[in-house]
């Protein structure tokens, strides 16, 4: 579904990738790892086409976009939801309201249509009819990224981006975060691209980790192959993590 080739981008002197190759099947979920500053968040802004690369093709659905004009990229970004950090509501719309959002950008539904795919995702992510009528100030920091989800596969897409997921939340929410997205993969088919710092989380939602170090993606490979890496750079970040939260 997303296939990168010899991707480089520097911004001035400051080379930031040198040369990424990660392809991430349809279905999967696909998480990048690495450290402060790696360039994940510049990878990640290459799929779709936020970024322009100095070299190299980023093939989605086995289109290159790179070459692609504002047009091109706007029909490219359909098949994409996002989930940023911060989970972006909007304040002044309700729960309900935040969801049908981009349905009421893109599509002429009806008002029964619309309530049936906004009350679907809703319950997809495990959320009450309750919730619908309230504003994202009355929601826990969980809910919110859950119904910022809704939001994000509300339009049946076909892949979605995670900026960091779990940031800011606590154990037990970020296990409920990582089942929402194992259930969009498994009950959606949707492919999944997360940027994480959160090993655990990585290691329960991972079909595959692409570590990021210097510009380069020093090894990918499923979750147990990522554990017997003998990639120094990778051993030491495994290390510090798990050896923090033992
Ligand atoms: N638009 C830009 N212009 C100039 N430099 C940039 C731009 N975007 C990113 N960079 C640089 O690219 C490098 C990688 O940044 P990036 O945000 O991708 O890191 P990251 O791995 O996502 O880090 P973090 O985990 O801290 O979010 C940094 O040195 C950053 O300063």
């Amino acid at each position: 579904m997303i296939d990168i080739r010899g991707l480089h981008k520097s911004f001035g002197p400051n080379k930031v990738l040198t040369g990424i190759d990660l392809a991430v099947p349809a279905g999967s979920t696909c998480v990048i790892l690495g450290g402060s500053g790696s360039g994940k968040t510049v990878l990640m802004k290459h799929m779709i086409g936020l970024l322009k690369p100095d070299a190299g093709e980023v093939l989605i659905d086995g289109e290159d976009i790179v070459p692609l004009g504002a047009e091109g990229l706007e029909r490219v970004r359909h098949k994409f939801g996002m989930v940023f950090q911060a989970a972006a509501l909007f304040d002044s719309m309700t729960v309900y309201e935040n969801v049908a959002f981009p349905l009421r950008e893109h599509r002429r539904l009806s008002a029964d249509e619309e309530s049936t795919l906004v009350r679907s995702k809703l319950e997809l992510m495990g959320l009450p009819r309750s919730v619908e009528p309230k504003y994202p100030a009355d929601l826990s920091g969980g809910m919110r990224k859950r119904v910022g989800l809704a939001r994000a596969i509300v339009m049946n897409p076909k892949i979605v981006l995670y900026d960091e997921p779990t940031t800011g939340l606590d154990p037990i929410t970020t296990d409920y975060v990582d089942e929402m997205i194992l259930a969009a993969q498994r009950e959606l088919g949707i492919t999944s691209v997360v940027i994480s710092h959160d090993v655990a989380s990585a290691f329960n939602i991972a079909n595959q980790i692409a570590f990021l170090s210097k510009g380069v993606i020093l090894e990918q490979g499923t979750p147990e192959e990522l554990l017997a890496s003998e990639q120094p750079a990778v051993k030491i970040f495994l290390q510090t993590w798990f050896g923090k939260n033992d």
